[in-house]
């Protein structure tokens, strides 16, 4: 008996489902998320259908622009004050040199118009502390420079006037602030960050009175540890800036809950409204985005956010950056690419001509990005699946034509498809051939597609196929 035990023992007797990772218990949290599942109200509909946005960094590091001395840095731009290139009473002084004569706010937007971007993150405040609006509690802003004008409500204003939502960037770490602190260790620490908490707290209610319109927050440099103790604090700050402004969009990234746990909570659920960690890296599969809300943030090198004069390595590509939107929308999330404008305002060539070349497709193919989502179809070599929101209207991204010009679709369960069309031209339709119960070809005609381009499908569920056989190409 005991050798059985003992061999019974070295193979595992447990049903499958034991088998499972054991469920998590439950842990009681007072600072953790305050809702499972994604927000459904108005605003969040909307932004969840945006699809595309613009992500700008602009602020004193521009003016180095990664470079000084005649050295070039290879990090990123914006985080030129970090390194030893110069001295930090230096760069902190470079809001005596400020003065973007080519700052045009309504240029901006009209790029971001014509990109077909629906809203923009703009960076009032990154890690340096500089802030690009007129704050009463420091010194360290746009009022105390050369050019001395109110940057962001000018963007706000511009974007606003062109019907593109604005949300504001705000890093909470701000290496100007003689009370920031990386981590509390003292008691002198823990008075100073007490007052650094009353300033974060300060702005945020002023850029959110200041400036009613903006429809969220982006926060940044909320990882290190000082911040991150800081969970009832947060949480309160958050409830307090969802009161005065309902409605009010803050990600994952803003606070983390009273066992340090950020982006998503001790028992796993998503803090805040839509999960930030998207950082230049997109999802590959729906499981990955747990149903969630999320954005993908993208820089075109391949880790520059404000400007760098020396853009070294791949730069992405206008089809590149397309194909990123078309895939981020496919998952259910929204595609956020970064223009990092001149020390002098100015928007850089290549970054108008990408904006260009993007806005060229969209204008084509918008109606298969704007309030679309995950389509729950199985993913094909040729592309991506979307489909409007609350219709039964499915989109074929095609970015890679097989050889065989045969592109296939395995629809979801009793799911027919009544008509196949280009979106571009909805005279040039498409017989769908079944070769299964629930799989179907449609035939291209040969070498017709030089950019990528977008087949609608009407569907009718709750329908077997009908098996519609294939007609000879005509
Ligand atoms: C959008 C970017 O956000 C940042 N940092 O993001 C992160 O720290 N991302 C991150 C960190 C840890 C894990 C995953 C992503 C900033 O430092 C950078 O200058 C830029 O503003």
């Amino acid at each position: 008996i005991i050798a059985a035990l003992g061999f019974a023992s070295l193979i595992n007797l447990q049903p499958v489902a034991a088998q499972q990772a054991p469920v998590k218990e439950k842990v009681t949290l007072l600072h953790g998320s305050h809702r499972t599942g994604k927000r459904t109200d108005a605003a969040m509909e909307k932004w969840r259908g945006h699809g595309l946005g613009q992500f700008i960094h602009w602020g004193l590091y521009a003016i180095p622009g990664g470079a000084w001395n005649g050295k070039q840095y290879n990090g990123a731009a914006e985080w030129i004050r970090s390194w030893n290139g110069i001295p930090k009473s230096t760069y902190d002084s470079l809001n005596y040199s400020f003065n973007p004569t080519a700052f045009d706010a309504k240029s901006w937007a009209k790029t971001a118009k014509q990109m077909g971007a629906k809203y923009v993150t703009f960076t009032t405040k990154h890690h340096d502390g500089f802030c690009l609006w007129p704050s009463k509690y420091t010194k360290y802003t746009v009022a105390n420079s050369p050019y001395k004008k109110d940057i962001v409500k000018a963007v706000v204003d511009a974007y606003d006037q062109e019907g593109i939502d604005v949300i504001l960037y705000f890093s909470v770490m701000d290496w100007n602030h003689p009370d920031w602190r990386y981590d509390i260790k003292s008691k002198e620490d823990s008075i100073a960050f007490e007052r650094f908490k009353k300033f974060t707290r300060n702005q945020l209610i002023e850029l959110l009175t200041n400036y009613p319109t903006v429809k969220g927050l982006w926060f940044d440099g909320t990882w290190d540890t000082s911040w991150v103790k800081q969970a009832a604090f947060a949480d309160e700050l958050e409830t307090e800036m969802r009161k005065l402004r309902p409605g009010l969009i803050i990600g994952s990234r803003f606070r983390a809950d009273e066992n340090g746990k950020r982006h998503f909570d001790s028992n796993g659920v998503l803090m805040g409204d839509y999960e930030q960690g998207w950082e230049r890296k997109i999802p590959s599969r729906i499981e990955d985005v747990h149903g969630n809300d999320w954005d993908c943030v993208m820089t075109v090198p391949e880790n520059q956010w404000g400007y760098n004069a020396a853009w070294n390595g791949h730069i992405k590509t206008g089809l590149e950056l397309i194909e990123m939107t078309a895939r981020c929308v496919s998952l259910g999330g929204n595609f956020v690419l970064n223009f990092g404008p001149k020390g002098d305002g100015s928007i850089r060539q290549e970054e108008l001509k990408l904006a260009a070349e993007i806005g060229d497709w969209m204008k084509i193919n918008q109606q298969a990005i704007y309030n679309c989502g995950y389509a729950g179809y199985d993913k094909q070599d040729w592309g991506y699946f979307s489909k409007k929101t609350g219709t039964d209207k499915i989109y074929m991204l095609v970015f890679n034509v097989p050889v065989s010009g045969a592109l296939r679709i395995k629809t979801p369960a009793k799911t027919v498809i009544k008509k196949a069309s280009l979106l571009a031209d909805a005279t040039e339709t498409f017989t769908p051939e079944q070769i299964s119960g629930d799989e179907y070809f449609l035939h291209l005609k040969k070498g017709t597609h030089p950019q990528p381009f977008v087949i609608v499908l009407e569907t009718a569920p709750g329908q077997q196929s009908n098996g519609v056989k294939y007609e000879k190409a005509k």
